[in-house]
């Protein structure tokens, strides 16, 4: 689904390396963390599936297609594969929870007949039925959370990206937005959620890749039916940077 063949990015302005010689490869379905100290470079690496960033070195397949080739429309068809979570919600004050969801629907083109349902359904999912009309303002930080978590499983994309998305949140809230994630993992979407946070790899085992300034430094799977420690180390044959 998505593959990673030693990509490096360089931002340009600032000429910071945050990744380097990065090879990665994530099945259809699969559910991965990607963890690792503030500035290892997890946000580039979603920004690069997002295709908000192009490699500056090697390439970046999505579901076979090299993200670099990608020219304008092509660019907004890919971005609409993928469900993408912040750490902050970044829903749209003046509207309401369902507004905002119906914004989505009409940008995406989705006949209005359909919107009501799909509304439901995303709320539903996210135990947020009765907050519909609600202002982002009006509801807690959980809440406003799992609302941007409706928002990005709107249209049952294959593929979702969190960026820290239990990052502001107490660990219960965390939890319930780990829940959301796993159902949609269940539905059978492929997940990769950048964290900090050890107690969603301990609630829902899953792959994790660890990153280390700008390098995979551990690609590990848990064992059958158990959860995994990671701990971090150098990188295998290769030099060791920061
Ligand atoms: N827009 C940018 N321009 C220049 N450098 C950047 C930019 N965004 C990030 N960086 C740098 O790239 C490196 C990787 O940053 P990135 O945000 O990917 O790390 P991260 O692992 O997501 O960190 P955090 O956990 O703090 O969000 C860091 O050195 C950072 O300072």
């Amino acid at each position: 689904m998505i593959a990673f063949h030693r990509v490096g990015l360089e931002y340009p302005r600032t000429k910071t390396k945050a990744l380097y010689n990065v090879n990665l490869e994530i099945k259809k379905g699969e559910f991965v963390y990607v963890v690792g100290h503030s500035g290892a470079g997890k946000s580039t690496l979603l920004a690069l599936i997002l295709r908000r960033l192009v490699a500056t070195q090697g390439a970046v397949y999505f579901a076979g297609q090299n993200l670099k080739h990608l020219r304008g429309d092509q660019v907004a068809y890919h971005r609409r594969r993928i469900g993408m979570v912040f750490q902050d919600h970044r829903l749209l004050s003046d509207m309401t929870v369902e507004e905002n969801l119906a914004f989505v629907l009409q940008v995406q083109g989705v006949p209005r007949r359909e919107w009501p349902e799909r509304i439901t359904t995303a709320l539903r999912r996210v135990g947020l039925s009765h907050k519909k009309r609600a202002f982002p303002e009006e509801l807690s930080v959980g809440e406003a959370q799992r609302v941007a978590i409706a928002r990005a499983l709107l249209l049952d994309p294959p593929v979702v990206l969190a960026d820290e998305p239990t990052g502001n949140l107490d660990p219960a809230n965390a939890l319930a937005v780990l829940e959301i994630l796993k159902q949609a993992h269940q539905r059978g979407a492929t997940v990769v959620v950048a964290t900090h946070s050890r107690e969603l790899l301990e609630a829902y085992p899953a792959r994790v890749v660890v990153l280390k300034a700008g390098q995979v430094v551990r690609d590990e799977r848990p064992a059958e039916g158990g959860s995994i420690r990671v701990r971090e180390g150098p990188p295998r044959g290769g030099k060791e940077e920061g």
